[in-house]
């Protein structure tokens, strides 16, 4: 068994000079034995540092192992991504050069960008500035075609602007979020990066270590190798030298040795004693070595393991980085679209903002000469503006005095007319009335009325009446195959309005107003249009609101004469009999004590008053008009103000029949009777104007006496005939136009005026009936207007 056995040159020297000691049979100093000692103490000694400094490199070793669990931390930190090593560090600083090169272009673009925006808000500015001059030449100018198309040019700008804001707002926030977004991963990177790098130069700095240590060792362990190999040879031959300069005197040697050989063989027992220590030692010692290069190789594996690792990471981090940069130039291409797209956008609506602003420059330049007369002028109306203050209270002071002037001068005038027409006043009144007069203070018109559905068909709606083209007055009827023809003071064809006839009438108004006693009267059968024919007294109710004004008030009174009996109407008993009597004190006036006056102020008033009175009459049916009164209802209205005292009076009549077509019996055929009897009393009365007869007989019934005032001598009258065109009515239109012919033919005589105190009211009645003479089927309206 081959052991090393290291000694070093003193060693040996100390081992010759012992035996040289021997040799001279000098007792073994001591200081022999103590080199012997130290040689055996110093290779103890050596072995012991040697192993202490081996325990110091296997304690550093061992203080290294620790690492090893923080290199599989390290490596599971790797496995997950965590641990960027020196190559990834290399390229994570060339992405992240790029990011930041690329981070300038966007920066670059953003600022381009920018520019660009403001210069399209600067052109917008421009716009702006023009649209105010283009306002303030609208202001000058007034509005033209130009200007509204400057206005729509300024509202497409006004338009363009905000949706640029917009896309501009819109890039900047995908811009600044896309920045945001690579500056955080840039940070992260770089944060990842710092560690990593930490990490790295930690790793390396301990395999540096790791790997200088095993080249001291690996040294130190070459040098004590060869150190025990020469150690070995050089022992080898030495022992081969002495033994050979030992041979010749090997007797004595024997001796020596034999005196010797007891210590020898104790120090020599000894000595291989330690040897055999020592060669354990180094036994150790390699075996500390083998452990060691066991565990640089484990290290050497790691190492491998961890390069494997770092590799594999390297190339996840490959793959991570190309799929990053493939984001990336993907977010940077969809940013570079989104640019493009809205840089081609803004390009658009810049290029139309432009045409728009070459449209606005050649109105502008269009507009100047205009722009130039109008501002001329504008500063000649400026100029005017600025003097027409004073201009104008001089032109006002100038007016006031022309004004007051002038207002004197009318109110001279007016006052001179007013005094005129006071004195006037009577001549005109008896103009009128000479001029009524000479017209007839009888006049009888005749209003025919169209054919209407309730005519029915066929031969009885035949049309019997015809007119004379050149004479309004003259009326043909053809009936049972004879044509006949009548004069009148006017016929109104069925085409005639309301106006026409009221107009016709109005002047008999006049007459009242002026205070003579006037009665006009609508007659005709049931259903001629009597009642159609009252409605101009809504244009004369206009006449009353106007005379109103003038200081006029209006009462309505309405009394009704069924079966020779005068009721009230508008009063709480309608039962109640009423007279008819002579006012005290008066020329044989007549009045009806007990009668009740409404006041009324419109046509409104009236119609209800109408209303009122005619829910209070007794009607019946009959066969031939559902609607006929079976009474004489008057509606007596009466204006009065400070100078004159105006009645209207309105009524509904009954009209007489016959009999035996209309089919009355019991208190119908007394009803009959009466209207007939009282019908009959009226055309006595006309029949006695017509002969002047002395005694007129006003007093035979309750309408005569009632009518007697309008129809005397000093009244004045007017007979509306109400006239159907239909042959079925034509019997009855006969009887009507020739009642109407013959009272045409009688003279009221000369009408004198009645004047009033101021103040007193006196009440006048209007009587209607719906016939006049002995015909039948006929009912008629008056109109009675007075003057007191
Ligand atoms: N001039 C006219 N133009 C058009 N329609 C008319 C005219 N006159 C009368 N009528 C129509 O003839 C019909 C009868 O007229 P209205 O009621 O006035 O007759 P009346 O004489 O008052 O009858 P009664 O005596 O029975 O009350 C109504 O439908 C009316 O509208």
């Amino acid at each position: 068994m081959a052991r090393s056995v290291k000694l070093t040159l003193q060693d040996l020297r100390a081992r010759r000079e012992a035996k040289d000691l021997q040799e001279k049979k000098q007792p073994v100093k001591q200081d022999h034995i103590g080199s012997r000692d130290r040689l055996v103490n110093g290779l103890f000694l050596r072995q012991n540092s040697r192993q202490g400094k081996d325990g110091e490199e296997s304690r550093q070793i061992q203080k290294r192992l620790p690492y090893l669990p923080k290199t599989k931390e390290l490596q599971e930190e790797n496995k997950q991504g965590k641990l960027p090593l020196q190559e990834n560090f290399l390229d994570q600083s060339s992405i992240q050069n790029g990011l930041h090169i690329k981070l300038q272009e966007l920066q670059e673009k953003l600022d381009q960008k920018e520019r660009e925006h403001e210069e399209v808000c600067r052109k917008l500015q421009e716009v702006q500035f023009q649209a105010k001059e283009m306002r303030s030449l609208e202001i000058q100018l007034g509005g033209t075609d130009l200007e509204k198309h400057r206005d729509l040019l300024v509202s497409e700008n006004e338009r363009l602007k905000q949706e640029l804001q917009l896309l501009n707002s819109h890039i900047d926030s995908e811009k600044k979020q896309e920045l945001s977004t690579l500056k955080e991963h840039l940070s992260r990177m770089e944060q990842q990066e710092t560690e990593r790098k930490l990490l790295i130069s930690a790793l390396q700095r301990e395999v540096q270590q790791k790997a200088e240590r095993l080249a001291e060792v690996e040294l130190r362990l070459r040098d004590s190798a060869c150190e025990r190999v020469e150690e070995e040879e050089r022992l080898n031959r030495m022992l081969r030298e002495y033994q050979l300069s030992c041979q010749p005197n090997i007797k004595y040697m024997v001796k020596t040795v034999e005196v010797d050989s007891a210590k020898t063989k104790g120090a020599l027992s000894q000595l291989q004693s330690r040897n055999v220590y020592l060669e354990e030692k180094v036994e150790m010692q390699h075996d500390t070595l083998q452990k060691m290069q066991q565990q640089i190789q484990l290290d050497q594996q790691d190492v491998a393991k961890l390069r494997m690792q770092v590799k594999l990471y390297s190339s996840e981090l490959d793959k991570a980085q190309a799929q990053m940069m493939q984001e990336y130039q993907t977010l940077q291409e969809e940013k570079e679209r989104a640019v493009s797209d809205a840089l081609e956008r803004a390009q658009d609506e810049m290029r139309a903002v432009h045409h728009s602003l070459d449209g606005v420059r050649k109105n502008l330049l269009t507009l100047q000469p205009a722009l130039r007369t109008l501002t001329h002028d504008y500063n000649a109306l400026k100029r005017q503006v600025r003097d027409f203050p004073a201009l104008l209270n001089e032109a006002m002071n100038e007016a006031r005095i022309e004004f007051s002037q002038v207002v004197k001068n009318v109110r001279d005038t007016n006052a001179e007319l007013l005094r005129k027409y006071r004195k006037g006043l009577p001549l005109r009144k008896d103009r009128h009335n000479q001029l009524v007069r000479l017209r007839g203070n009888i006049r009888v018109l005749a209003r025919v009325r169209p054919i209407t559905a309730d005519d029915g068909v066929g031969p009885g709606a035949e049309n019997i009446l015809m007119f004379d083209q050149d004479d309004d007055g003259v009326l043909y009827v053809t009936h049972k195959g004879k044509d006949l023809s009548f004069e009148l003071d006017k016929v109104f064809t069925p085409s005639a309005t309301q106006e026409e006839v009221f107009t016709e009438v109005s002047p008999l108004i006049t007459s009242c107003l002026d205070g003579y006693s006037v009665c006009i009267l609508a007659y005709g059968q049931t259903g001629s249009g009597k009642t159609y024919s009252m409605e101009p007294f809504d244009s004369f109710s206009l006449r009353l609101r106007r005379d109103q004004t003038r200081g006029t008030w209006l009462s309505v009174s309405m009394v009704e004469i069924y079966n020779e009996t005068l009721r009230d109407l508008l009063g709480s008993d309608p039962l109640n009999s009423l007279d008819i009597k002579i006012l005290p004190g008066s020329t044989g006036e007549l009045y009806v004590p007990g009668l009740t006056h409404s006041r009324v102020q419109t046509m409104e008033d009236i119609n209800k008053i109408l209303d009122l009175g005619h829910k209070q009459r007794a009607t019946e049916h009959t066969n031939l008009n559902t609607h006929s009164s079976r009474s004489h209802a008057l509606l007596i209205l009466t204006a009065k103000g400070r100078e004159t005292s105006t009645g209207i009076c309105t009524t509904d009549l009954a009209g007489s029949e016959r009999v035996s077509r209309s089919g009355a019996a019991g208190d119908r055929l007394r009803e009959a009777q009466c209207i007939n009897r009282s019908l009959s009393a009226l055309g006595d009365v006309f029949s006695a104007l017509r002969s002047q007869q002395g005694h007129i007989p006003y007093r035979n019934s309750k309408l005569t006496y009632l009518l007697q005032e309008p129809l005397s001598r000093d009244g004045k009258a007017l007979l509306l005939l109400q006239v159907s065109p239909a042959e079925k009515n034509g019997s009855e239109s006969l009887c009507s136009l020739r009642f109407g012919d013959r009272v045409r033919t009688v003279e009221l005589g000369a009408p004198t005026r009645k004047i009033e105190h101021p103040g007193e009211q006196t009440e006048f009645l209007l009587i209607s009936d719906r016939h006049l003479s002995r015909l039948t089927f006929i009912t008629s309206y008056f109109f009675f207007y007075s003057y007191i």
